[in-house]
């Protein structure tokens, strides 16, 4: 891949896992962060170039994206990776406040980015270009406790949709909607008992399930506006 590849929140777990893989390859790597992480220095020292922007910011997204078109002729990809999952009722923030961070963070950011860097995009010498929003299994069946993330999460996928008949035949589109794929410290057994046994296969995949899956799509040459399902059967259940 003879362009960089954008992933947003690459600075731990999945996001990182992919960075690092992707850069690992020979693949030029553009990460953002939002806090400081102790990867931050194994990336830039890789060779990833690193711009700080929190997506609930409106004047960091501008910023990101003037230093991209001033920085970069071209992108092979874009990775909407970055994400908050907030529950309603979890947090110190209103529900009004947790849509509008659900809503900024995973649509309205990745919208602005899209439609700011298709020129690059298109200028890739590659024969084909990606952009692949990471969405979530809730998309198709909602989530009680993530009400605004689901819906967050869905308009997101609905991007991939619509860039993808905006952008072809230079850029591919996609989403992947994992469910389970890496629990968080924290996590008691019993969440993680019950959240096994919700897939036909319980198992945590971990991230290098994302990255195939990544790597699948950017190798194709024929998939878009479509979303690939990582849920273990999930939706057999
Ligand atoms: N882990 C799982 O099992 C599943 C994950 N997914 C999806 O996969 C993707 C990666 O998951 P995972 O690695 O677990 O995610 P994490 O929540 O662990 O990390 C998400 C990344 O996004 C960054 N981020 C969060 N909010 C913002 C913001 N407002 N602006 C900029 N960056 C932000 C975080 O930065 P910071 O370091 O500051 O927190 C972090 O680097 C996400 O889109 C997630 O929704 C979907 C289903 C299951
Ligand atoms: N931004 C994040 N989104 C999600 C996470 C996460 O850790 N960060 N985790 C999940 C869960 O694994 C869920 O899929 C199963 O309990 C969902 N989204």
């Amino acid at each position: 891949m003879s362009a960089p590849v954008l992933i947003t929140g690459a600075a731990k777990r999945i996001g990182l896992f992919i960075a690092r893989s992707l850069r690992e390859q020979g693949v030029e790597v553009i990460g953002t962060y939002r806090r400081q992480q102790p990867a931050l220095g194994e990336l830039e020292a890789m060779g990833v170039q690193l711009y700080h922007c929190d997506f609930c910011e409106s004047d960091h997204v501008h910023r990101l994206i003037d230093s991209l078109q001033r920085y970069h002729p071209a992108l092979r990809g874009i990775i909407h990776n970055a994400s908050d999952w907030i529950a309603e009722g979890q947090s110190e923030l209103s529900p009004e406040q947790v849509m509008e961070r659900m809503m900024r963070v995973h649509a309205y950011a990745p919208y602005q980015l899209n439609l700011a860097l298709a020129p690059l995009l298109r200028n890739c010498p590659d024969s084909v270009a990606d952009i692949i929003h990471i969405t979530d299994f809730a998309v198709d069946k909602g989530s009680k406790h993530h009400i605004a993330y689901s819906a967050s999460k869905a308009a997101s996928e609905n991007l991939s949709r619509s860039f993808a008949r905006l952008l072809a035949p230079q850029v591919k589109v996609n989403s992947i909607a994992p469910s389970l794929i890496l629990f968080n410290e924290g996590d008691s057994d019993d969440y993680r008992e019950h959240t096994l046994a919700k897939a036909l296969l319980p198992r945590e995949p971990g991230e290098a399930e994302v990255l195939h899956a990544v790597t699948y799509l950017m190798e194709s040459r024929y998939v878009t506006g479509r979303t690939l399902h990582l849920d273990g059967g999930r939706h057999l259940k």
